[in-house]
């Protein structure tokens, strides 16, 4: 059995743009874009989880609202199950720490990055809220 990774991510909203967030050069899926968060740590909530990793990867402080949705995602190193949650910022502007580069993007420009496989249900449904 390929092990299995709960991890969240946080569809940040300021504006009416999305931070769209670049993962750096080196590791697992180097270069392509996520939703800044990680993986759920045993004992935490996934909106505490995401709180924590937005703080480390981030260095400023979200409001976790509701679920975007999940998607299981099967990569070769493991399967990935990805919950976004809607999220706002409550205190101070992301800065870069790990990732190589963040966007602002209204939701209608989502999908001209190159997304992390797992996250492209995600995109499709965050377009698709976003025009509806
Ligand atoms: N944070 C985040 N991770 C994602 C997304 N999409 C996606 O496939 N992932 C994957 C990448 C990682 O394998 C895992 C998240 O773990 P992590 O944020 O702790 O990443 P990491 O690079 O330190 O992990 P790893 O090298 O040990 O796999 O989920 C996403 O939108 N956000």
């Amino acid at each position: 059995m390929k092990k299995q990774v709960a991890v969240v991510g946080a569809v940040i909203v300021r504006d009416g743009l999305i931070l769209c967030a670049q993962r750096g050069p080196q590791g697992t899926l180097a270069g392509l874009w996520e939703f800044p968060g990680g993986k759920i740590e045993p004992g935490e909530t996934a909106r505490q989880a995401l709180e924590r990793e937005i703080r480390e990867e981030l260095r400023c402080t979200v409001e976790v609202g509701d679920e975007v949705v999940t998607v299981a995602h099967e990569y070769d190193f493991a399967v990935v199950d990805l919950t976004t949650l809607w999220c706002t910022l409550i205190d101070g502007a992301p800065q870069l720490t790990e990732h190589a580069d963040v966007r602002w993007l209204p939701s209608s420009e989502l999908d001209s990055l190159e997304w992390a496989p797992a996250d492209i249900p995600t995109v499709k449904q965050i377009m698709n809220d976003f025009a509806a």
